[in-house]
């Protein structure tokens, strides 16, 4: 079974306003709303591809409820632990004539560590040897920030495989208890190391310094540059193909979904990266966080090249 765990949901509203403007009215041509947040999306986009996989969430509120009832509609199984106050709305503004695509996130609420402790030690009794939990995205107010550290501690003590995609200080306490795969995208990790990542050789290097710390897989994303794969045995280079882009929100929680399912699938480390970038391209050419269909992927498969 593949876990998601979203501690900071968040219902997507996408405004498609053409010419945004500061400091102006600026009219919405149209809009969407999707259930959000990255542990969520990852769930989201295992459905499209066929798997299945149980989506935890703190949720609260109105706001929380229509998140649920929109995973139920979605088909994607939500294990809800009640948050107070209102999980928040983040507004994706997609501006389709300057081609940009801009992201105000509100903080959500704050959690309790009671709360916290209470999930983690439902789902430590739940999994099984072998299981994939992904811990994805921002931590809400009120979560320490080594929450990421505590959980792949006690979820690999209960016999799970821990993906995390995080950044900041989160994803750094994370690496401190050896997570089984990790995926910054090359921007996040330079920002940890400290340098650019502006070639193959540094990426490279890059993801194996976290493989000597311990991370059995790196993955780095390079948006339109495709992605990077380093573990003990393998180094595989996949590049995206050419797309006509949407929006790329969610484009790594695309490549995550790929990569857990691959993982279960038990694929080779070039077939994984042929999944994940065709599925993080596919994504690129949607809009709002709604996952591309699988037939995209399918389509986008050979078009992967890898190096
Ligand atoms: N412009 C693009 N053209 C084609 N594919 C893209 C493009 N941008 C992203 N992708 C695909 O999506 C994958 C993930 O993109 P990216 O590295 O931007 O992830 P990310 O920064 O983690 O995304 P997120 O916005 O979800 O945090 C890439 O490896 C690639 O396969
Ligand atoms: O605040 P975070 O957790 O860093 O990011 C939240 C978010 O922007 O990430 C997803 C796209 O990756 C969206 O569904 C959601 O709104």
């Amino acid at each position: 079974m593949i876990y998601t765990v979203t501690l900071n949901p968040a219902l997507d509203k996408t405004v498609y306003v053409d010419d945004f403007e500061l400091d102006s009215v600026n009219r919405v041509r149209t809009h969407r709303e999707d259930p959000g947040g990255k542990g969520i999306n990852v769930s989201k986009v295992i459905r499209a591809l066929g798997g299945d996989s149980r989506a935890l969430a703190l949720l609260g509120g109105a706001t929380g409820a229509h998140i649920q009832e929109m995973l139920a509609e979605a088909g994607v199984d939500c294990w809800a632990f009640e948050v107070v106050g209102e999980t928040r709305t983040n507004t994706k503004i997609v501006d389709e004539v300057r081609h940009t695509n801009t992201d105000v996130n509100e903080p959500g609420p704050t959690v309790g560590r009671q709360t916290l402790d209470d999930m983690l030690a439902v789902l430590s009794d739940t999994v099984e040897e072998g299981d994939v939990v992904v811990l994805s995205g921002s931590l809400p107010k009120g979560a320490p920030a080594d929450t990421y550290r505590t959980w792949t501690l006690a979820l690999k003590e209960a016999g799970a495989k821990v993906f995390v995609d995080a950044d900041g200080e989160a994803f750094t306490l994370a690496l401190e208890a050896a997570p089984s795969l990790v995926k910054p995208n090359e921007i996040e990790l330079g920002a940890m190391l400290g340098r650019k990542l502006d070639t193959d050789e540094k990426v490279v290097e890059a993801a194996r310094e976290l493989v000597a710390q311990g991370i059995e897989r790196v993955v780095v994303s390079r948006g339109g540059d495709g992605a990077a794969l380093v573990d003990d045995g393998a180094v595989v280079l996949a590049r995206s193909p050419k797309v006509k882009v949407g929006s790329t929100v969610g484009c790594g929680d695309s490549v995550v979904a790929a990569l857990a399912l691959a993982n279960q699938r038990g694929l080779s480390p070039q077939d994984t990266m042929i999944l994940a970038t065709a599925t993080g391209s596919a994504n690129a050419m949607m809009t709002g966080t709604q996952p591309a269909p699988a037939q995209l992927v399918v389509e986008l498969q050979p078009q992967v090249e890898l190096a």
